[in-house]
């Protein structure tokens, strides 16, 4: 058995919250030989924090071998102490018919914070994963507050992106998922990322041959696949917490296991025609626990490809610009 790591959780008292703890306490998303140590943050509210303490209460009461302490905190300097992986889900969440753009500056005062902290406390090894939104860009503001961690430390998630185009693609071939493979996410968790599904296999043959719809792939996946958030928001009036958890558990787990490639959205080092700084999805390979490097070979010269990826960096630049004086 490994000695324990220090799993940081922001929100931890939200939706995505109750959701997720009890996979890693239960080993899901470190796997069965890893013990954790939760550092639950929450704000400095009375409800909030007596709503911690009930999830703490019943995080005891699954009796989990592998959760071996829990700190129950509304402070960044005490939760991120020491964490190996820090998981900024914590953010206002988007409601009914709210644009995600106007998020982005009340929690980029969040995430400008955290990114202090974690930096001046967190473990040597620290990693960084962002769940809450516009997660692309909160990343790019946590990360330039870094000092000391290197921006490769600091990712956003777009796996719910990639899972749920995987269903998607699964439903229209009327074959088992795990037969489908290769599809990863380009640019921003927003309607604009671009599922690129020329890559996609299905049965290990190319998923527009097995599709033969072009129309269908181009006009109803990508929109259905980016729209997914606000379809699941307008169905349940809350926003995708289970899935979104569950993708947050494939998006470390798969992190910390070399030789997998997964989307994440990291920082650009100009490939795929994304500006260099800014936070966008695209396939990578683990190569050592919590390291990757990113896949570059990936074509998408095809004209469709180019205005998807050109659409989805211009979000992501503007989001840039919004936050400006917030970065650095
Ligand atoms: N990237 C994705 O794929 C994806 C998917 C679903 C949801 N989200 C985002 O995840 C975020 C959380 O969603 P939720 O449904 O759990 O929301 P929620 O409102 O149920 O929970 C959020 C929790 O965060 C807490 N919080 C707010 N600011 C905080 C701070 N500064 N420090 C610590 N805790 C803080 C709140 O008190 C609340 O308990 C939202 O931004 C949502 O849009 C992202
Ligand atoms: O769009 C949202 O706010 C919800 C979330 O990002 C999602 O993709 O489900």
């Amino acid at each position: 058995m490994n000695s324990p790591i220090r799993v940081a959780v922001t929100g931890a008292a939200g939706q995505i919250g109750y959701a997720l703890l009890f996979r890693i306490a239960s080993g899901a998303m470190f796997g069965p030989d890893q013990p954790v140590i939760l550092q639950l943050i929450e704000i400095p509210n009375e409800k909030a924090m007596k709503a911690l303490e009930g999830v703490a209460m019943e995080l005891d009461d699954c009796a989990f071998p592998l959760l071996k302490g829990m700190v129950l905190t509304d402070s960044g300097e005490v939760g991120f102490k020491d964490a190996n992986w820090s998981l900024l889900v914590g953010a206002k969440p988007r409601g009914p018919g709210m644009e995600r753009a106007d998020l982005l500056k009340g929690n980029g005062v969040i995430f400008t914070a955290q990114g202090e902290i974690i930096d001046r406390v967190a473990a040597e090894d620290a990693r960084v994963a962002v769940v809450g939104n516009p997660a692309n860009t909160n990343t790019m503001i946590a990360a330039s507050k870094a000092k000391r961690l290197t921006p490769d430390r600091f990712t956003a998630m777009v796996r719910l992106d990639q899972n749920r185009a995987q269903a998607q693609l699964a439903k229209k071939a009327g074959v088992d998922l795990t037969t489908v493979e290769d599809i990863y996410i380009w640019g921003n968790h927003s309607p604009s990322m671009y599922p690129a599904f020329r890559h996609a296999t299905i049965g290990g043959k190319p998923a527009v041959d097995v599709i033969n719809d072009n129309a269908w792939l181009e006009n109803e996946f990508c929109p259905v696949v980016g729209k997914r958030g606000a379809a699941i928001i307008a169905a349940r009036g809350l926003s995708s917490a289970a899935s979104a958890a569950n993708a947050l558990v494939d998006h470390v787990h798969d992190l910390m296991t070399p030789g997998k490639v997964h989307s994440i959205a990291v920082k650009s080092e100009g490939a795929y025609g994304f500006d260099p700084n800014v936070w966008a999805g695209m396939p990578v390979r683990t190569t050592t626990p919590g390291s990757y490097e990113i896949l570059k070979d990936y074509d998408l010269s095809d004209a469709f490809s180019q205005e998807k990826i050109a659409a989805t960096n211009a979000e992501l630049v503007g989001e840039r610009e919004m936050v400006a004086e917030m970065l650095g």
